[in-house]
């Protein structure tokens, strides 16, 4: 998570620096850099006189998309605070500042997040190269994400996995809906962790099977290590006077997980080492193509395995009650599974839209079973509505973290290079000033040949984030997303089975803030 944030020290230099820049620009006028030119010319104001709370205000920190609202009401479209005693942050909310930070950055964009993970592989050298994708930063950032990012991105070979991906949501499909959930979001995870080792490690993880159900099963347990490690590892990143307290829970869990994750790499190395050039012809996993790249060893290979475990894995019912610091994150524990309930909670509230997404499902699908394609996919342009739709009112993340690699002008204020900057992305979609009835759910608003689609600005909707350091997986969580919606929408229909509505908590990614109640019934 970007928990990105500035000192009071730092402030104050920069507080003084810009003061000598503006005196600097007044001597030399003609030898201005672009920046300073502008700082000169446009009367930029500084940093510290950016609006804010003056001091740690009592916020409610598992809503950050209300407080965010009720901060933009306050203070306008910047703001700048302390998040904890020194530890700055600013928050944007104008979606030119937004392009102007996409724009600003450069080949590694960076984000502080996961201390704890770092720290830990740190300790162990002889399993790590170095923290991975998620902790680390710089040109080892780029050496990592530059060759994983292949495997992951490319739209091949993510199109390669889905005939193994519809058939265990098929699977799922016709065998969990017929079973009452007490919360739907608990299969849900069962199915991410499944969909997860499948693609990755080629792992045929049975986690619906009665013995993988047992709490003390290896999935229950890998679940259950993969939700401290994302619980305690925000604390430890965030809140200094208790990361000793923290420390051994999270080296347990950890030490558990690695043992998982470096097995399967292990038993796929040793696997590909008997293997004469893909005799099975089958598609290579990840994991195949990772271990017989040239530009890793296996240290990198076990680091990637773990990162995308924790990735893959749902936090659940894990709800941490500990926060008594501020704090903000850019979201990298997001998960369709998430997702998938927040679109099924819309489906279920708004029937028509659920008619005409079964309509598509049934004209694109001859029959339940037949095989979801690419080209199919390629043709669902409501489910990608609603999808859009979904990510617009219920995403996971608040919006994208960044350390700026350089200083800015946002919203008319010096910004400088270092400060931890979160765009409110969250917020923003649910301010009239983007979306007429912002908050109705109307997939229609992305369909171009609808009357309702209005071309909306492109850094409004950023589920993913944005730039080099976006989402890893996204196509991959894009076909799993539309996939599952196509598959329940061809057979079943969803309601919603409480008096409340489903909002979300920030813990710290958003989730569902109670039991998701569904009800399905065959079509
Ligand atoms: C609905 C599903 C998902 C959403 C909405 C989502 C969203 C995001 C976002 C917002 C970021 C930060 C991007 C940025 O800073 O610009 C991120 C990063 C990341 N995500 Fe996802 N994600 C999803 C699913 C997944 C899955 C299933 C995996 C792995 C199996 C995954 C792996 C990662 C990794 C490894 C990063 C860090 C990338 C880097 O720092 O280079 N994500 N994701």
């Amino acid at each position: 998570m970007g928990l990105l944030f500035m000192s009071k020290y730092c402030a104050m230099k920069l507080q003084t620096d810009f003061v000598k820049l503006l005196v600097c620009s007044a001597n030399s006028k003609s030898k201005l850099s672009p920046l300073r030119r502008q700082l000169y010319s446009q009367n930029v104001k500084p940093f510290t006189d950016i609006p804010g709370p003056t001091s740690l205000e009592c916020y409610n920190h598992e809503q950050l998309d209300k407080v965010g609202h009720e901060k933009y009401l306050k203070y306008g479209p910047i703001v700048r605070e302390e998040v904890s005693p020194g530890n700055h942050i600013v928050l944007v909310f104008d979606t030119s500042d937004i392009e102007q930070l996409s724009l600003s950055e450069n080949a590694f964009p960076s984000r502080r997040s996961h201390l704890a993970v770092k720290k830990f592989r740190e300790n162990r050298p002889e399993i790590y190269n170095s923290g991975g994708l998620l902790s680390t930063n710089g040109e080892e950032w780029w050496r990592l994400r530059r060759d994983f990012q292949k495997g992951f991105s490319a739209p091949q070979a993510v199109r390669a996995y889905l005939p193994a991906i519809d058939e265990v949501i098929q699977e799922f499909v016709s065998l969990q809906l017929c079973q009452p959930h007490e919360d739907f979001l608990h299969p849900l995870s069962r199915l991410s962790l499944q969909l997860t080792c499948l693609v990755a490690f080629d792992e045929k993880f049975d986690c619906f099977s009665p013995q993988e159900m047992k709490p003390d099963s290896r999935s229950s347990r890998l679940m259950d290590a993969a939700a401290t490690i994302n619980s305690l590892g925000f604390v430890y990143d965030n809140v200094e006077n208790l990361r000793s307290s923290v420390w051994p829970k999270l080296e347990e869990a950890s030490l558990f997980l690695e043992g998982i994750a470096v097995g399967f790499v292990q038993k796929k190395a040793k696997v590909l080492s008997k293997k004469v050039d893909n005799e099975s012809g089958c598609v290579p996993s990840l994991f195949e193509r990772y271990l017989t790249s040239p530009n890793f060893d296996c240290k990198d290979v076990n680091g990637m395995a773990v990162d995308l475990l924790l990735a893959g894995i749902e936090t659940v019912c894990y709800r941490n009650k500990i926060w008594d610091t501020w704090v903000l994150h850019f979201g990298v524990y997001l998960q369709t599974s998430y997702t998938s309930s927040f679109a099924l909670y819309h489906l279920a509230k708004n029937e028509e839209i659920q008619s005409k997404l079964q309509l598509e499902a049934k004209s694109l699908l001859q029959s339940s079973t037949q095989p979801i394609s690419g080209e199919i996919l390629a043709e669902a342009s409501y489910a990608r509505a609603v999808l859009k739709e979904v990510f617009r009112m219920s995403p996971i993340s608040i919006g994208v973290g960044r350390l700026l690699t350089k200083d800015l002008v946002l919203s008319g204020f010096h910004v400088p290079k270092g400060t931890n900057v979160v765009t409110q992305n969250q917020v923003i979609c649910r301010l009239e000033k983007y979306f007429d009835r912002p908050n109705d759910f109307l997939p229609e608003r992305w369909l171009k040949e609808n009357a309702q689609h209005v071309k909306s600005n492109p850094f409004l909707v950023l589920p993913f984030g944005h730039g080099r350091r976006s989402c890893i997986a996204r196509r991959f969580a894009e076909q799993q997303l539309l996939t599952f919606l196509l598959r329940v929408a061809r057979t079943h229909q969803v309601s919603w089975d409480s008096p409340e509505e489903l909002g979300c908590i920030s813990v710290p990614i958003n989730k569902p803030d109670k039991s998701v109640k569904l009800r399905f019934s065959r079509l």
